[in-house]
């Protein structure tokens, strides 16, 4: 099955001293993605303001928001997004639930964090560790359908709100086995997967251009043997691979191939490819 790159150079989401290299990260990423099926989002430079959200930056994650909807609208293939923060998944994932119709994908979250604070528990105001709950929050996901895996950094009231959602959680170590997750992901009924991808899922060792690095993470080998399994079993709605952040030229060339499998991972292949 083919796939539509979209690229978002999205920084707005995160209050990372880093958040800038965002840019830069989304950007070299495209460098290795097939031009003929690939859209960069024109995303502004310039910080915005919450526009009374308490969110910060708010006007600017909007804004990119419609830019996404507009960009995406005409797409028949499954969308992998490729960030930029991770506040960029809220269009992508609204994308890929409209698209699948009545048949909700689960949405499966690798990432150190789950992204799952409300605006009031939030520590830090910003959008990125807010995205996944704001999205059922606001009815575009069933909590139901979320399965996170390789969180190891979660604030109390993420905690909570996970508990109280029964929202199933593979941990790092778990996630050596493949079959773990297949079944943690089939239990919730659900027959396709949006995969999101934040590259700090990995351990820090694994690669160069992780903004918030987190110990313990998974290596690059178990994450790519998770999301082949996942694809082998489950149709493909769309995909994210976000914040990488690289500090320099000599990040980006080190952590090319990593990335570059990470995509090919996401993108080919699967449940949905026909046999040859
Ligand atoms: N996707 C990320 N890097 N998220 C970091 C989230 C950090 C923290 N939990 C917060 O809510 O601000």
């Amino acid at each position: 099955m083919a796939v539509s790159f979209v690229v978002v150079p999205e920084w707005q989401g995160s209050g990372s001293a880093r958040a800038m290299r965002l840019v830069d990260g989304a950007l070299a990423i495209r460098e290795d993605l097939p031009p003929g099926a690939t859209v960069t989002l024109d995303v502004p430079l310039e910080a915005g303001d919450r526009e009374g959200t308490g969110i910060h930056r708010f006007s600017s994650l909007r804004l990119v928001r419609e830019r996404f909807a507009d960009a995406v609208a005409h797409l028949t293939d499954p969308v992998v997004l490729v960030g930029g923060d991770c506040a960029a998944e809220y269009g992508a994932v609204a994308h890929a639930v409209r698209r699948a119709g009545s048949a909700a994908p689960t949405i499966v979250w690798f990432d150190a964090h789950p992204d799952a604070n409300g605006l009031e528990s939030s520590p830090s105001g910003d959008f990125n560790g807010m995205v996944l709950r704001a999205l059922a929050d606001d009815g575009v996901i069933d909590a139901a359908r979320i399965v996170l895996a390789g969180a190891r950094s979660l604030d109390a009231a993420e905690d909570e709100w996970i508990t109280e959602n029964h929202v199933p959680l593979v941990r790092a170590d778990r996630l050596t086995d493949p079959a773990a997750l297949v079944a943690a992901i089939a239990a919730t009924g659900a027959t396709s997967v949006y995969l999101h991808i934040d590259v700090d899922v990995l351990d820090p060792a694994e690669l160069r251009g992780i903004g918030d690095p987190e110990p313990f993470g998974v290596s690059a080998e178990t994450l790519l043997a998770a999301i082949r399994a996942v694809r082998a079993r489950f149709t493909l709605a769309g995909a994210g691979l976000t914040q990488y952040s690289p500090a320099d030229e000599d990040s980006i060339s080190d952590d090319a191939g990593t990335l570059l499998r990470i995509i090919g991972a996401l993108a080919c292949g699967g449940a949905d490819t026909p046999a040859a």
